[in-house]
């Protein structure tokens, strides 16, 4: 078994869609980017990554390369997904915290869990995603970004 934590923020910009965990939320701002801005799949990629021992998401995916420009990160997570079963990994489970003064998460959650699960391709319990606010404190609080927290457990043969 092996832990892995992975930790992202996003701010928010003009003439931008807001998707997190695959679903485009209606809110007048998106994050800005150089990927399509998926603060909560970054977050949850580099928690895998982490567990893996296999380095972060720049290295992977750098944000220097034309490919990834608006990139959906579904496929960036589909290809770690892939990578990790090739080392022998499987998901054990996910917990995922998303720090945001606004939108309104809750509403979101079961679709961004079903897109989770189908592409970590492991039953909806063994996911989490849950939201909360800073109380209007820090960045988060003033509405200026989103931040993101991912702790993810992974399971090798014999465990
Ligand atoms: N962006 C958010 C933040 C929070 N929630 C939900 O509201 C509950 C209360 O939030 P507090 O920060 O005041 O604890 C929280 O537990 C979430 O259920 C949300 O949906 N979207
Ligand atoms: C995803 C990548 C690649 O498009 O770009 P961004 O969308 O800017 O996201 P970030 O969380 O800074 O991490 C890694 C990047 O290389």
């Amino acid at each position: 078994m092996r832990v892995g934590h992975g930790y992202d923020v996003h701010r928010f910009a003009e003439n931008r869609t807001l998707i997190l965990g695959g679903v485009t939320i209606p809110y007048a701002l998106g994050m800005a980017a150089h990927s399509d801005g998926d603060v909560l799949i970054h977050a949850l990629i580099d928690a895998l990554l982490g567990a893996a021992g296999m380095g972060d998401i720049g290295a992977h995916f750098p944000d220097t390369r034309a490919e990834f420009e608006n990139i959906d990160s579904r496929i960036l997570l589909r290809d770690v997904i892939s990578k990790m079963s090739d080392e022998g990994f499987s998901i054990g489970n996910a917990d995922i915290t998303l720090i945001a003064q606004a939108p309104k998460m809750n509403p979101h959650l079961p679709q961004m869990k079903k897109n989770l699960a189908a592409d970590l391709q492991v039953g909806e319990s063994r996911l989490n995603i849950k939201a909360t606010t800073t109380e209007g404190l820090g960045f988060a609080g003033r509405k200026e970004g989103i931040a993101c927290h991912a702790v993810v457990l992974l399971l090798e043969s014999g465990d």
